[in-house]
């Protein structure tokens, strides 16, 4: 599903005003339309005499809103009309709607100071629900002065409310919540869902999130180059590998993990069996010699390879040579136990500055990576890094908040200095690339966060990779599907319980699920 931001919605709008002569009324007509809808299936019946509260504010978010106070009172509800500005200082078609609203007799309340707010507070004692029309995409930074109070009323209340467009207080683009937010139980918005709504923190107050369609001329919206996507099973659908029926091992790649050090042996082992339970044909671990007997207890299908260590048990530089010869026609997944002993990250910084192979590079990989981002700039192959916030913190010399505070920004901007496809794990996933795409991941739960899911992902999006899949799409899809393997788990056990075993034992039933109707 296509993301817009607050500006290409702005512009698909107003295109569709001057291209197409549809006028803005119209859109706001539908708009306001929409989320009555939406409270009709709340009430799941007729609205005659529900109490309703709709809050406007003074921009188009609060026009909606004088669109579903008119609706609403003519299907007989009890209406009561918030306005929080003075009425001269709407304008344009949301000035038009409160005359008609006026004319109508709905009655309203200005809130305009703090002593205003004492009729709020009775009035959510009675209400059935709150409309949010207080803001929209033309929200910037934080809720200020009488209107967060007010927020923070509602919130108090526990009424159920509906958010117009945008949970009021939310940022349209970044999802960013920089003081009092409304927590929606459902929020309609409008032609396509603005990227806030699906990204951490704003996606938590946004509630069940209806798309609605306002007579945006669908072609209008197709042939936008819009370049964020919402990760969906469809778009995972269709880009999964197509197996033939005369496919033999080879038609499937190889993957190379590349790692492991004595005591981290889990590491490698969950990337190669979660690259074997992912499609890949051939899956080989490649491990300090010390460790391949090991290694060759715990993994079956998947082949292990003695490399050249270190007298404390880790790769060694001299390594390099093993692994290059071994590249050819490969996927390498590259830091999976690997440690952070100089020698073996002096072997990736040395493996980066020449990369043989399209390259996974995660974990303690990652670690190696920090001061020497330019050797990937100049990679004639794929690169998929995939760090979590501290790690991008290190990348980038910031705090963990910083990246958490500004995580689209940052990645987007990371992919494209870096040239490489990134992958910023945490919730709400977000996989960035260097020509600008972005997709959002919807999957995935807090119990996820337990040692070994990252070795499984890196594993899968190198099985993708190895499966001829582009990049981006090996990682977008590999992050989806992760994610669901471990909703998978923790609906069926618990999330505290879920282990990164788990997620590669959900995997068969999840890619079923998207080989159904291939
Ligand atoms: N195609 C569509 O998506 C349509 C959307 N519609 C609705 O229009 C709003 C966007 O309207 P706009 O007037 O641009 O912005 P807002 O209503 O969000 O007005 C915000 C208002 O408040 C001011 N403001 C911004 N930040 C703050 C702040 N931190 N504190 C106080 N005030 C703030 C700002 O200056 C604005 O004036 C969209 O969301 C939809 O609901 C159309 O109705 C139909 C087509
Ligand atoms: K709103």
């Amino acid at each position: 599903m296509k993301l817009a931001t607050a500006e290409e919605m702005r512009l698909l709008d107003q295109t569709a005003i001057n291209e197409y002569g549809i006028p803005g009324v119209l859109l706001m007509e539908n708009a306001g339309l929409a989320v009555v809808h939406a409270i009709k299936d709340y009430f799941s019946g007729p609205l005659a005499r529900k109490r309703v509260m709709v809050i406007a504010g003074k921009g188009n978010n609060g026009g909606d809103g004088f669109v579903v106070a008119r609706h609403l009172a003519n299907a007989g509800c009890d209406v009561k009309l918030f306005l929080l500005c003075k009425p001269e200082e709407l304008h344009g078609d949301a000035a038009l709607n409160w005359k008609i609203a006026r004319k109508m007799n709905i009655r309203y309340q200005l809130i305009l100071t703090e002593r205003d707010l004492n009729v709020v507070k009775v009035a959510l004692m009675y209400t059935e629900l709150v409309v949010d029309g207080i803001f929209g995409t033309g929200f910037q930074g934080a809720a200020q002065g009488t209107i967060a109070k007010l927020i923070e009323l509602v919130n108090e209340a526990g009424k159920p409310v509906i958010s117009i467009d945008l949970p009021s207080g939310m940022e349209a683009d970044t999802g960013r919540v920089n003081g009092a937010c409304i927590k929606a139980r459902c929020t309609v918005t409008f032609g396509l869902p603005k990227i806030g709504l699906v990204l951490e923190p704003g996606a938590s107050f946004v509630g069940k999130m209806l798309v609605a369609d306002i007579s945006l001329p669908q072609e209008l919206v197709v042939k936008q180059p819009l370049r964020r996507f919402l990760l969906d099973q469809d778009f995972c659908r269709q880009l999964l590998p197509v197996r033939a029926i005369d496919s033999h091992k080879g038609s499937f790649g190889h993957v190379l993990v590349i790692g492991g050090a004595p005591g981290m042996t889990g590491a490698v082992t969950l990337a190669a069996t979660a690259a074997v339970r992912s499609g890949a044909g051939l899956v080989t671990a490649a491990v300090p010699a010390g460790l391949s007997s090991v290694m060759a207890m715990k993994l079956t299908e998947a082949m292990s390879l003695s490399l050249p260590e270190t007298g404390s048990g880790t790769l060694s530089l001299s390594a390099l040579g093993v692994i290059e010869k071994a590249a050819g026609n490969k996927v390498i997944v590259l830091g999976p136990g690997l440690s952070r002993q100089q020698e073996t990250q002096d072997l990736v910084r040395s493996f980066l500055a020449n990369i043989p192979c399209p390259v996974v590079l995660d974990a303690d990989g990652l670690f190696a990576l920090s001061g020497c981002q330019d050797f990937i700039k100049n990679s004639s192959y794929p690169v998929v890094l995939t760090p979590h916030p501290g790690e991008m913190a290190r990348l980038l010399g910031v705090s963990s908040g910083e990246i958490q505070a500004n995580r689209r920004e940052i990645v987007e901007k990371a992919a494209r200095e870096w040239q490489a496809v990134l992958v910023l794990k945490g919730a709400k996933t977000v996989v960035a690339t260097p020509e600008g795409n972005l997709y959002v991941n919807p999957t995935g739960n807090p119990g996820m966060a337990t040692g070994g899911s990252g070795d499984v992902l890196a594993g899968m999006i190198g099985a993708l990779l190895a499966q001829g899949m582009k990049a981006e799409h090996a990682a977008a899809v590999a992050v989806y599907l992760h994610g669901a393997a471990g909703d998978e788990g923790a609906r069926r056990g618990s999330q505290a319980s879920l282990t990164a075993g788990d997620i590669i034992d959900y995997l068969p039933l999840i890619f079923q699920r998207l080989e159904e109707r291939l």
